[in-house]
């Protein structure tokens, strides 16, 4: 393919000046047009209008953002309660039906944070609603401070599996990460495969493992350091490089 790949991103629905946006952080943007090379296509969270496999048979791979909002516990069977919120249900009824079909029509997908969580629910999985209150994690919280790069920076190891395909990626590792969520991986989907876990065991990086084309989830946020860190970068070049491997229609 000679043209930058075309990647779909799941919006996230915003209230502001009095006004319903469908929008998504500029960093997930830059990482895809300064590294992967790609354009970005934001994608309504509108799922009963939008045809899901009309949009997958234009562009070239999907990305699923991070965002404060929460997966919505009933799709994982779980009794909702202020630790699940904030809730974001426009953007999990897009994402369910995203992923699936995504996965169905091999079209490479890359989920980030909330979006490795959407994956696993997506497969069957659960999330645990507050990691720190569980005995034996650690708090994966982002830290408060005003500054976003101090949210985002570096914060601890992940190690990954081995023959997987992080590890085919950005190496054995261990490799140091940032990390900005509450919930995690709980019971894994079936049909997917850890690929990276944090020193307190926490999950954080899933494969789906038969699946077409790259399918790779991770809980922290490569995005933020794409152009500068290296595990990020190879982790969005390895992205690009299966959209514009992605068969095109004829
Ligand atoms: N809301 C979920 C997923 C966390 C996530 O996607 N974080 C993105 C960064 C949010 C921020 O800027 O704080 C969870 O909390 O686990």
């Amino acid at each position: 393919m000679s043209r930058p790949p075309l990647i779909a991103l799941p919006a996230d629905v915003r209230t502001f000046e009095n006004y319903c946006w469908h929008a998504a952080p500029d960093t997930y943007l830059k990482a895809l047009t300064r590294v992967a090379g790609s354009i970005p296509i934001l994608v309504p969270a509108m799922a009963e209008e939008i045809d899901v496999e009309a949009l997958l048979a234009r562009v070239d791979g999907v990305m699923l953002t991070g965002s404060v909002s929460n997966v919505h516990p009933d799709r994982y069977g779980a009794p909702p309660s202020v630790a699940h919120e904030p809730f974001d249900p426009d953007r999990d009824r897009m994402t369910e039906r995203l992923i699936r079909t995504t996965i169905a029509m091999g079209v490479p997908l890359l989920a980030i944070c909330r979006g490795h969580q959407e994956l696993n629910v997506a497969f069957g999985g659960t999330l645990v609603p507050e990691l720190q209150e569980v005995e034996g994690r650690m708090d994966h919280r982002a830290i408060k401070h005003h500054e976003q790069r101090e949210r985002f920076a570096i914060r601890h190891d992940v190690a990954i599996e081995r023959g997987g395909l992080l590890a085919s990626i950005v190496g054995p590792g261990p490799i140091r990460v940032n990390s900005l969520h509450r919930q995690g991986i709980d019971r894994l989907g079936d049909g997917l495969t850890v690929e990276a876990r944090a020193p307190d065991g926490t999950i954080e990086a899933v494969s789906v493992t038969t699946a077409a084309s790259f399918a790779l989830g991770v809980q922290w946020h490569p995005e933020y350091w794409a152009e500068t860190d290296a595990a990020s970068r190879a982790i969005f070049e390895a992205f690009a490089a299966a959209c514009r491997d992605r068969p095109q229609l004829s």
